[in-house]
């Protein structure tokens, strides 16, 4: 038999670590789970160790800590805490794929020491690659990783290009659902809520992501996700919505053919792609009703409206640590206008002004990137709002 495929999940206690450890669970025979990471979900986190039985769990809390230890001690679980653990982690000698399932920019660290201890990438946090796509993309080429896209869009177009591999790209269609605004204009948007904004249409989400729909951020940095996942100019990614989140994304060959990749929305066929490739495992989920989704629709995204979409595009021709600064910002300002402290329009009016308002450094090592994150939040937070 076949050894079994060792798999650690970094956030598993998150929407796209839960879903996951559904998708090890439907093949027991094909994974070794071998590392579980949380924040502060101790409890789930315990939960989920129980039930899978890793070999290490990380809870990030320290406050915690005693208390998941306590509860696996007669499993023979191995646990740490903090964030040199979480770092240590992704080394060990089991492990063949991190699934890097953190939100933001704190799993930056433990993907690049991943790929330096030579594992390959299931990669759903996008931020890794706004904020250092150069370093992480040619970190991953040096040691001979792949990385994996996990991301629905990014794992469709991913999926288009398989057997395409001579064929050179024309462009590609990130599509987008627009959000729960699509169609409103800035006027109808001033005092929209949080629970409004956290109100997905077709996915079920972390809370920074989801909000990161509403404002189109999340596009944004899935246009600068693509450019370093696929090698492509920013002339060649367009964004087109697609309010019914089916066709997932599509590439346009240089004959002028285009290929999509349709489904259910439903991140457990991208996770499983990721952990399966270039396999294809036979699997139980919902099969395409297209009676269920028989209109199609496209439109033009509304940049004047989702301003984030914007600087995601002017980040990306800025370069260096643009993307870095934005990222940053943004991450602050979602959490503001999740704690009721600024206005929807403010997120985006506020990510801009940090944007423009920050010098860039055009060859950024990891140093670079730690600084400038650290002031870009810091201009956020200083603008005493
Ligand atoms: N959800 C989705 O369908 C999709 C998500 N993505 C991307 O995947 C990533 C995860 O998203 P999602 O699952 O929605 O997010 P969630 O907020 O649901 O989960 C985040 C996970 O990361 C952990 N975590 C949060 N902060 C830290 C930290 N500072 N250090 C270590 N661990 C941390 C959380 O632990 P705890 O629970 O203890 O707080 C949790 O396990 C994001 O980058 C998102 O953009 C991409 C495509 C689709
Ligand atoms: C499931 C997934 O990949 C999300 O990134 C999703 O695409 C969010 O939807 P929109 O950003 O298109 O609203
Ligand atoms: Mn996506």
């Amino acid at each position: 038999m076949e050894k079994k495929k060792g798999i650690a999940i970094l956030g598993s206690t998150g929407s796209v670590g839960t879903q996951a450890l559904e998708v090890i669970a439907a093949f027991p025979d094909q994974f070794e789970l071998v590392v579980l990471t949380a924040n502060t979900n101790a409890d789930l986190l315990i939960d989920q160790a129980k039930k899978f039985q890793p070999n290490t769990v990380v809870i990030g809390d320290e406050q915690r800590y005693e208390e998941v230890k306590n509860a696996l001690w007669e499993d023979d679980i191995k646990v740490y805490t903090g964030d040199e653990a979480l770092q240590q982690v992704v080394e060990m000698g089991e492990i063949q794929v991190v699934l890097t399932a953190i939100v933001g920019f704190a799993g930056l660290y433990p993907t690049l020491r991943a790929i330096e201890a030579g594992k390959n990438i299931a990669l759903a946090n996008k931020e890794t690659l706004v904020v250092a796509g150069d370093l992480v993309t040619r970190k991953a080429k040096e040691k001979g990783v792949s990385i994996y896209p996990v991301d629905s869009e990014h794992s469709a177009i991913f999926q288009c290009l398989a057997g395409e591999y001579h064929n050179p790209i024309d462009k590609i269609y990130l599509t987008a659902s627009g959000g729960p605004f699509l169609g409103k204009k800035r006027n109808e948007l001033v005092s929209v809520s949080a629970e409004e904004a956290l109100n997905h249409p077709n996915w079920d989400m972390g809370n920074k992501i989801t909000i990161d729909s509403a404002t189109m951020m999340n596009k944004g940095l899935e246009v600068i996700e693509a450019y370093w996942l696929f090698g492509l100019n920013p002339e060649q990614i367009d964004v087109i919505v697609h309010p019914q989140s089916v066709v997932h994304s599509l590439v346009q060959f240089s004959d002028g053919s285009i290929k999509a990749q349709i489904g259910n929305p439903d991140m457990k066929l991208p996770i499983q792609y990721a952990l399966t490739y270039p396999y294809r495992f036979p699997g139980e989920t919902p099969r395409f009703d297209f009676m269920q989704y028989s209109n199609w629709t496209f439109e033009k995204p509304d940049k004047e409206t989702f301003r984030n979409l914007q600087l995601a595009y002017d980040a990306l021709e800025m370069g260096g640590t643009a993307p870095c600064v934005l990222n940053a910002a943004n991450e602050e300002t979602v959490k503001l206008f999740l704690d009721g402290k600024i206005s929807f329009l403010q997120i985006a009016e506020i990510n801009e002004t940090v944007l423009r308002s920050t010098e860039i450094i055009i060859s950024p090592d990891l140093e670079d990137y730690k600084r400038v994150d650290a002031l870009a939040r810091e201009k956020v937070l200083k603008g005493c709002f």
